[in-house]
């Protein structure tokens, strides 16, 4: 098969794609939920290979194919990375499909169309979201640097991702990463010439230059992500949680101090400056923040959390920082555990069981209530603690909110991404105490995804109940430094919650006008 080269469309056509019936496929289990439809583990029945497939949706697209969809199929089939998950084929079913609930599918084609993906065991949200792991630093170094391998292959092919989250990052047991999901991703001239939307990239991931309205980027716009996943893994947690635009500014301006014509020249030229400058300047504090990581991870992390685009490390340039050839060295692929395979959708959806299992278990308890006693409660000294402890005060199993038991893509339609787990989950990471834990087992921690940004676009905000520019959001978590680095008060509120999408309802319906 050819490959393009950079900048360049892989004009090689499959004659075959499209032709199979996705009955060559046994499906074996659903593994995620998204905006597309769900995402089966599927065995192919004639080789007995493992595979994904992942369904495209129809039923809500009055047009015909979704552009999405055309999208990630076109860019998905010209590049070709070890880094860059593999799009295999096209698969169709001529017939009405059922659900696993036996309901008809309620698309006017009366059929399907699927997308064959390589299949990979975990994605990042879902192995970081497994009790009792933790990442250790060679791991976070080998995951980091296979991430922006993959994303320096995509930005020289002029790709892009505008999506980058844990749950678009997955894992193989041999402790590959891949980058997935470019249901958002587009090709860009590197002029920056054409108009762009900003309504892209999830909301947690989302930077600066996109929350103030620009129209014009480049590939820094999925720089800031990876940083943002880059201190998400070393700090155990979401950094940047805000529940809507506003709140996510005000939360990078606390973090990253606030831009001005010396730190970012042309930034109050941008669109929506003027609606949340701050009223006062504020001071950059990722190394204060952040004082628990190590000074070459704080290096690099400063330099990809920079405001100004411009100044933004580049990919290629992140993949030589000091941080990847310092001790210890990310380790081998090869050498991560195996775990078993979890994605987002199974670890939320098992989390949702056990949280109705333990509300079935209270009402049990409320309508036979145990004898009185007058014996002392027993004190444990040690021990497991309670699983609803365990999790945290913000843990969707103590939060009063409904469960958020799928993360933006998955099956909680309109409503923000989950909380991320409590801040007692997390171990302070990084190097604490002048040297790294080389130990390359599991430990205990994780990392949680964020939320789909709040719908609506243009300027912006009115009514959304935003901090007034310059306030501060709803309780920053920072300047407690960790472990106590609190960001309990910043979930459980509504984001005015939309489709399963960072980009609106329905995403695909961004890309018709002249914005895209
Ligand atoms: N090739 C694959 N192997 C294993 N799991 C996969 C694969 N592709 C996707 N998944 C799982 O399905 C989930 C959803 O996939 P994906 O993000 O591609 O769908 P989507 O409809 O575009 O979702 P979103 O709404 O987040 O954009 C992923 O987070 C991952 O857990």
């Amino acid at each position: 098969m050819a490959v393009a080269g950079p900048g360049q469309l892989n004009v090689e056509e499959y004659p075959s794609w499209g032709s199979r019936s996705v009955d060559c496929f046994e499906k074996l289990e659903q593994i995620g939920e998204g905006t597309y439809g769900q995402v089966y583990m599927a065995r192919e029945i004639r080789t007995g290979e493992i595979v994904a497939l992942k369904k495209i949706r129809m039923d809500n697209e009055k047009e015909g194919f979704p552009i999405t969809a055309i999208r990630e199929i076109k860019i998905l089939k010209k590049l070709h990375h070890e880094n860059v998950i593999k799009l295999k084929e096209i698969v169709t079913s001529p017939g009405p499909e059922t659900d696993e609930q036996g309901n008809q599918d309620g698309n006017k084609f009366k059929g399907g169309i699927y997308m064959v993906f390589e299949y990979m065991d975990h994605d990042l949200t879902g192995l970081a979201d497994r009790p009792g792991l933790r990442f250790t630093v060679p791991q976070i170094k080998c995951y980091m640097k296979q991430l922006l391998t993959g994303l320096h292959y995509c930005h020289v092919n002029q790709v892009l991702h505008r999506d980058i989250k844990g749950s678009n990052l997955l894992i193989d047991n041999e402790g590959n990463l891949k980058l997935a999901d470019f249901g958002l991703a587009r090709s860009f001239s590197t002029d920056h010439t054409g108009n762009l939307t900003n309504r892209v990239i999830t909301l947690w991931y989302r930077p600066p230059e996109l929350l103030l309205g620009a129209t014009k980027y480049g590939p820094a716009v999925d720089m800031w992500s990876v940083g943002c996943i880059f201190a998400e893994l070393l700090n155990g947690k979401p950094i940047l949680p805000g529940k809507n635009e506003p709140e996510q500014l005000n939360k990078i301006f606390e973090l990253c101090g606030s831009p001005d014509e010396l730190n970012w020249p042309g930034v109050s030229k941008m669109p929506w400056y003027n609606n949340f400058k701050p009223p006062r300047p504020m001071k950059r504090r990722i190394r204060e923040v952040f004082r628990h990581f190590d000074r070459h991870a704080l290096d690099l992390l400063d330099s990809m959390l920079t405001l100004n685009p411009e100044k933004r490390i580049t990919a290629q340039d992140a993949l030589v920082a000091e941080y990847f050839w310092n001790d210890p060295l990310p380790c081998d692929p090869k050498s991560l555990p195996k775990y078993e395979s979890s994605h987002e959708f199974q670890t939320k959806k098992k989390r949702q069981q056990q949280r109705q299992n333990e509300e079935t278990a209270k009402r049990q308890k409320l309508q036979h209530p145990q004898p009185h006693t007058r014996l002392p409660p027993i004190q444990h000294t040690g021990g497991q603690a309670h699983p609803s402890h365990w999790h945290g005060p913000n843990h969707p199993i103590n939060n009063p909110q409904p469960p958020v038991s799928a993360g933006p893509s998955h099956h909680q339609y309109g409503r923000p991404r989950g909380p991320p787990g409590g801040p007692n989950r997390y171990p302070p990471s990084g190097n604490q105490s002048g040297g790294y834990n080389q130990n390359r087992g599991a430990q205990v921690g994780g990392y949680s995804g964020g939320p789909y940004p709040p719908q609506g676009r243009g300027p912006p905000y009115a009514g959304s109940g935003m901090p007034a520019p310059g306030q501060r959001g709803a309780a920053s978590g920072y300047g407690v430094g960790p472990p106590n680095y609190s960001q309990s008060s910043q979930f459980g509120g509504s984001a005015g919650g939309r489709g399963p999408n960072p980009m609106g309802g329905n995403r695909n319906q961004q890309y018709g006008g002249w914005q895209q």
